[in-house]
């Protein structure tokens, strides 16, 4: 590998290749700024020019409407000038996207370069590689976007005879020469050619820049490994496992970015969903597409999601349901047929607007469809007529007139733009029925929730179980009604493994179209309750059809240290498998205090030594209640403690429970209690809570007990 980072000013004006690259890369950056100079002019010419053919085509409007002939011309000339205005638009729109390119990449226009022989004997191919791509004036590729096909090249890390998919065709190339660039704006500072595939500098480089309050792009540095499970194919699911601190949040949303690339211009960001475990998490991430030029998903927790698919008022934290009992509810779903029971009548402010006995009459019509969601939708869309048809004889009565007189008059100019004064019958029913109609919106909601349906009284009368929990509620409310989210196309489940099975039964049901990536890390379970791998693959193929499976085995967060720190805690056959490629740095202190006294002493001393540190300190403990200890414990020297609805400062230190540290990392970490009685021996749950602790950490890692540390870290005392 050639490598001058280590060179000097004066060294690189002496290399020629330096020299040649940095006037490669000034005469690129000329061309972005005149290329974003010209995109800017063309846009605002034709602001100017499309408000000015609109003025003009709208004075010419006639706006006769007089006869049909009349008319039809007046409807023509709008037509044309809605046409007009709708070319603008996309012209203006596809130059703004062209302008967000090229003002991305005047930030650092390209990271890579790959030298491509795409024939034998053909000469040499430069391929410039950046976040977007970009053309000259001839339609010459100047940079290629990094998720174009060809940059899997770059991706694949191996020199000479390889290759990459195309329109569904494997072209295969030589690859000559590797290069990354260190740039910033037009300044090069580096360059690394690589031809040894495990040694990538810029990836060293970037691993040694302190971390910040945000999760940041890994574009220039994805590791062949992660840029497998990047441009994965769609399938039902993938599940991937992935070592504490092996990228698998950053792949994710590197995936997001590919697929909102391929898909561009038919993928909607409200049609792709990432259940994050907590909003600490979502704010720590939010920034990452957004810097790659893309727009978030949707970014929900799993108790988001519950909250807004259950009646007003159910709590969507509730015990779990055995699969078993999500199983059963497709076998009796399948014989089940309504009774009036079943139903309730759809009754707001005392009023029943359609009663359970209309609704049974209406199931009545259709007495060959099963009952199920094809049914449902039929009676929903009868229940919506049903609902118009009461309002506007309600409207019709003297009562409801009567009510509209007492509104005060403010009420009366909102709902009707003017005092209420119908000139006529009619008029006056219509002002009734708007009034009914808003007061009444939330039986529309009810009936497009199906709270018509007695989804508890069914389960009990199907299942035998009285107070059906959240997830059976949901799943038996999704197999009757067929409630889901059809439009969803990609789902990501980060940190998968703190799902339990049913939770996870609900999701693949819920978005029962969508792609699923799941990601975690076993070793990261810190519940009892919570999905093993086994049972994962079970719930996925049996809703999904089949489950595949990709390894993440490299850590990138934690110096060597750190890592095989939490390493040692995992079996040996997996231990062994395990890499870290941070630098070294110092060893993990560990600190087991003998008496109460020099315990405080202690974590007090280290505490305060750490508001001295650069970057972030986390003191991470295993549950929110411990946190209160800490506080008796430290009084006012207590650091600043972060809740749920937190984000995370850039420096300084601070107390977390784990539940809300998971996912995120910190410079440095304290465990302020890590004696048996926390975590005790033979506990693998225990055990798991010790290795996601460790593994926030990228740079150091303290650990105090008070009295012996526990027999978990024996192997770490031994060395
Ligand atoms: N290819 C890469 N290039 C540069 N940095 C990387 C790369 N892969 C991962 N990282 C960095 O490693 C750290 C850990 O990444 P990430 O949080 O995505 O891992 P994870 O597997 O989701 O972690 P965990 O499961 O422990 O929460 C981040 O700081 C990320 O930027």
């Amino acid at each position: 590998m050639q490598d001058n980072l280590n060179e000097t000013a004066s060294d690189q004006a002496c290399d020629p290749v330096f020299q040649q690259e940095q006037d490669h890369l000034s005469d690129t950056y000329a061309k972005l700024e005149a290329i974003a100079k010209n995109l800017s002019e063309k846009m605002e010419r034709r602001r100017w020019q499309a408000a000015k053919d609109k003025d003009d085509m709208q004075g010419e409007v006639k706006h006769n409407f007089a006869s049909d002939g009349e008319a039809q011309e007046t409807y023509v000339d709008y037509a044309v000038l809605n046409n007009l205005i709708r070319d603008y638009n996309l012209e203006q729109d596809a130059d703004s996207e062209r302008l967000a390119a090229a003002a991305k990449l005047l930030e650092q226009p390209y990271f890579a370069k790959i030298s491509l022989e795409m024939r034998a004997g053909a000469p040499a191919k430069d391929i410039y590689i950046g976040l977007a791509g970009v053309a000259d004036e001839n339609y010459r590729r100047m940079v290629v976007d990094w998720r174009s096909p060809v940059a899997e090249v770059y991706y694949n890390q191996e020199n000479g005879a390889t290759s990459y998919e195309a329109n569904g065709r494997t072209i295969k190339v030589n690859l000559l020469n590797r290069r990354q660039f260190d740039i910033e704006g037009k300044t090069l500072r580096a360059y690394f050619d690589s031809d040894v595939a495990i040694e990538d500098s810029l990836l060293l480089q970037s691993l040694s820049a302190q971390r910040s309050e945000h999760m940041k792009a890994i574009t220039a540095t994805i590791q062949k490994e992660q840029n497998l499970i990047i441009r994965h194919e769609d399938v039902p699911a993938l599940l991937v496992a992935g070592i504490a601190g092996s990228g698998k949040t950053s792949v994710l949303l590197q995936r997001i970015a590919y697929l909102f690339y391929r898909n561009r211009g038919s993928l909607d960001p409200r049609q792709v969903f990432l259940i994050s475990p907590n909003p600490v998490f979502a704010k720590y991430i939010e920034n990452v597409l957004p810097d790659l030029g893309e727009r978030n998903p949707e970014t929900i927790t799993y108790r988001d999601l519950c909250a807004r698919l259950l009646p007003a008022g159910r709590n969507p934290q509730d015990k779990e349901s055995p699969l078993e009992l999500l199983w059963k509810i497709d076998r009796a779903v399948e014989g089940l047929r309504f009774e009036l029971a079943d139903l309730r009548d759809i009754k707001f402010y005392g009023v029943r607007l359609v009663s359970a006995g209309a609704i049974m009459q209406l199931m009545q019509k259709y007495p060959n469809v099963p009952a199920g969601p094809h049914l449902v939708t039929l009676v929903r869309e009868e229940l919506f007529n049903r609902l118009d048809a009461r309002l506007k004889q309600m409207a019709a009565t003297e009562a409801v007139q009567d009510e509209l007189l007492c509104l005060s008059l403010d009420e009366q100019v909102r709902l009707f733009n003017a005092p209420y004064d119908p000139q006529t019958e009619q008029e006056g029913r219509d002002c009734a029925l708007a009034y009914l109609q808003e007061r009444f919106a939330g039986a529309v909601l009810a009936i497009e929730r199906d709270e018509w349906l007695r989804i508890d009284r069914i389960g009990m009368r199907l299942l035998g179980v009285e107070n059906l929990p959240v997830s059976a509620w949901l799943y038996l409310n999704m197999a009757v009604t067929g409630l889901g989210n059809p439009d969803a196309r990609y789902v990501m489940i980060d940190e998968v493994q703190d799902y339990t099975p049913d939770q996870l039964a609900v999701m693949a049901r819920f978005f029962r179209r969508a792609h699923f990536m799941l990601l975690g890390d076993p070793h990261q379970a810190i519940r009892p309750e919570t999905a093993s791998y086994e049972q994962i693959r079970e719930v996925f193929e049996c809703l999904r059809g089949s489950i595949e499976d990709c390894q993440l085995l490299t850590s990138y967060r934690s110096t060597p240290e750190i890592t095989a720190l939490f390493a040692g805690l995992l079996p040996e056959s997996e231990r062994m498998q395990i890499s870290a490629v941070q630098r070294a740095d110092q060893p993990p202190a560990l600190i087991a205090c003998p008496t109460e006294e020099d315990y405080e002493q202690n974590l007090r001393r280290v505490i305060r030594e750490a508001s001295d540190y650069d970057g972030l300190t986390a003191v991470v403990v295993p549950w929110k209640s411990q946190l209160k200890r800490l506080q008796k414990l430290l009084g006012d020297d207590t650091p600043q403690i972060i809740g749920q609805d937190r984000r995370l400062p850039s420096s300084g230190v601070l107390a977390l429970a784990l539940p809300l540290a998971k996912g995120l990392e910190f410079d440095h970490v304290i465990i302020p209690d890590a004696g048996a009685s926390l975590f005790p021996a033979n506990d693998h749950v225990a055990q798991n809570r010790l290795y996601t602790t460790i593994s926030r950490a990228t740079r150091t890692i303290t650990i105090l007990s008070n009295g012996p540390l526990t027999p978990l870290l024996d192997f770490a005392n031994q060395d």
